[in-house]
């Protein structure tokens, strides 16, 4: 007979360990809470420090499994994973054929690269320490390689990377597209041949050279919908990403194109052998739509997260989101009773706010997490829950090239008519601002830099005051616009 917890908890990542540490916190003694993940180590979170209301910056910690258990109460990790689950009986099933019977179920099973070509032994994807540890090796010995893909991880990979030439290639006319709009991506292209450049002083004066500019981006291209135990925050900070070539290290970014098709040498040899003479001796080749053709010692294929969620889906009839996610209500609930989802594993499909979309970060994550915890606790107790306030509003912190990030809100004015502008401050080298304004109101802003402007506009794009009156000295670093809404 299977053994019955109050809750289990499939995945040892942030979401998972969240919401097992809450259910931990908030549930007496009496019931009984399982952590069921395939990995050994779990995450979790230290040095949590609030920036504003919404952002956050935060350690990410891994943490032997049994010494979690011991520290929290009524909690047990195993190491297993989770190969079925028949919900009609609320029973999960392990591959090592032990059986745990639920009460309330949450999956946070997280997810994996979608590669370009996941048979392909010259394509790898990154996402935890093992897939990081490989590339490493290989690229000691890489000259050079091609990076697919145009968010996170090919941004903070082609900073890094060192000793080796990255023919970076993108779907887009500009870098970072996931988050950068094509005039923000600016700022940073002149630092992409740059080898990390040093830190930005914190404390550049505001009197520095900038311009004011006012665009109105209508329909223009920009307006594109943004679409990772996987690595969280800082995890390239202290690695050494370092290739075989002293020589040279260059980036080339071949922009608006993607991967045609990929060619070992060996097939190369065969079918075309004047291209090796052409394109240099390489052990696979990749041909662009675009024409073009390189040769490299392998492949990155950084182009985003696929849910982690098959094993679950096989033998029951989940909802699932266009990105394969398993849909979740304002309650964390899939469509399956008594079983809830959360983290990189699910799709958010309640209606939401104006402010706030997914993105699967380790943020949104462990919100997920802890939110699902008090959902499944309330719901067992036949209490109701309200949507969480974190849910209200988009917030992102983060850094690329060595700057500090700040992503508030509708940053990007996805989902906006024509008749939004944006109120744009540039401080070449220094600071970038972006202020997305809609019918008067603050939808969205972006902040490269210390500009130190996150507060107030976390506050006007949740309040909705009308700062059409203040025109561009919204953003006039020599007018300080705290004191306007005091
Ligand atoms: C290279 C990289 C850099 C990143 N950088 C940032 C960043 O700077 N900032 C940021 O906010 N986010 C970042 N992210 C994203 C962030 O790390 C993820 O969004 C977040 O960690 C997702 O957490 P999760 O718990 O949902 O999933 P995961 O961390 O993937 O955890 C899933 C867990 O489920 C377990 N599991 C899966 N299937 C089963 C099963 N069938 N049975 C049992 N256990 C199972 C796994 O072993 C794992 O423990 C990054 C991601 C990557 C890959
Ligand atoms: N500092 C941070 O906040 C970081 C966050 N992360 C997170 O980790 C996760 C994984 O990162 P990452 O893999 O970079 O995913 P992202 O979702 O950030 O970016 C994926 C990129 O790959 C592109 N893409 C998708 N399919 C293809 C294809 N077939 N050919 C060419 N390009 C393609 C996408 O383009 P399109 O948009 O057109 O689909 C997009 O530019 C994400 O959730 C990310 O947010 C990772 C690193 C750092």
């Amino acid at each position: 007979m299977s053994e019955v917890y109050d809750f289990i908890v499939v995945g040892g990542g942030i979401s998972g360990i969240s919401c097992a540490q809450k259910l931990s916190s908030i549930a007496e003694k009496t019931y009984k809470i399982l952590v069921l993940s395939a990995s050994p180590l779990v995450k979790s979170i230290t040095n949590f420090k609030p920036v504003t209301k919404f952002l956050h910056t935060f350690d990410v910690k891994e943490n032997d499994a049994s010494i979690f258990s011991q520290t929290h109460q009524n909690l047990t990790i195993l190491s297993k994973f989770v190969s079925d689950l028949d919900s009609e009986n609320h029973v999960v099933k392990c591959i090592d054929g032990s059986e745990y019977k639920y009460k309330k179920l949450c999956i946070c099973s997280g997810g994996h690269p979608k590669l370009i070509d996941s048979n392909n032994p010259y394509v790898l994807g990154i996402r935890d320490t093992e897939t990081v540890h490989n590339f490493q090796s290989r690229l000691k010995n890489a000259r050079q390689i091609v990076i697919v893909g145009n968010g996170g991880i090919a941004t903070e990979l082609v900073h890094k990377i060192q000793n080796c030439n990255i023919i970076w290639t993108i779907r887009d006319s500009s870098i970072s597209h996931t988050f950068f709009d094509s005039h923000s991506a600016k700022f940073f292209e002149q630092s992409l041949n740059e080898q990390n450049s040093p830190l930005i002083e914190n404390n550049l004066s505001k009197k520095a050279k900038y311009t004011i500019s006012k665009i109105e981006l209508n329909g223009s291209e920009d307006k594109k919908p943004v679409t990772g135990s996987a690595l969280g925050p800082d995890w390239s900070l202290n690695l050494l990403i370092k290739g075989a070539n002293k020589e040279s290290r260059k980036v080339l970014v071949e922009y608006k194109t993607e991967v045609r098709s990929i060619m070992l040498k060996e097939h190369l040899v065969e079918k075309n052998p004047d291209l090796i003479e052409k394109f240099g001796d390489w052990p696979v080749y990749v041909e662009l739509t675009d024409q073009k053709f390189y040769g490299c010692d392998f492949i990155v294929s950084a182009t985003g997260v696929k849910p982690s969620v098959d094993v679950f889906i096989k033998n029951n009839k989940f909802d699932l989101g266009e990105d394969g996610g398993l849909k979740v209500n304002e309650r964390m609930e899939t469509n399956i009773k008594d079983v809830y989802a959360a983290g990189d594993a699910c799709t958010a499909s309640w209606d939401i706010s104006p402010h706030w979309f997914q993105m699967r970060l380790w943020s949104q994550a462990f919100q997920m997490g802890d939110y699902a915890a008090r959902s499944m606790f309330y719901s067992l107790n036949n209490l109701t829950i309200s949507l969480d306030f974190c849910f209200e509003m988009f917030a992102h912190i983060t850094s690329f090239f060595n700057y500090k990030i700040v992503l508030l809100g509708n940053y990007d004015a996805k989902g906006l008519d024509n008749n939004y502008e944006l109120l744009i401050r540039c401080t070449e080298g220094v600071e970038y601002v972006k202020i997305v304004i809609y019918n008067g109101k603050v939808q969205g802003a972006l902040f490269i830099g210390e500009t130190d402007l996150e507060e107030t506009f976390e506050n006007l794009i949740l309040n909705q005051i009308d700062v059409s009156q203040y025109g561009e000295d919204l953003i006039n670093p020599d007018i300080d616009i705290e004191d306007y809404f005091d």
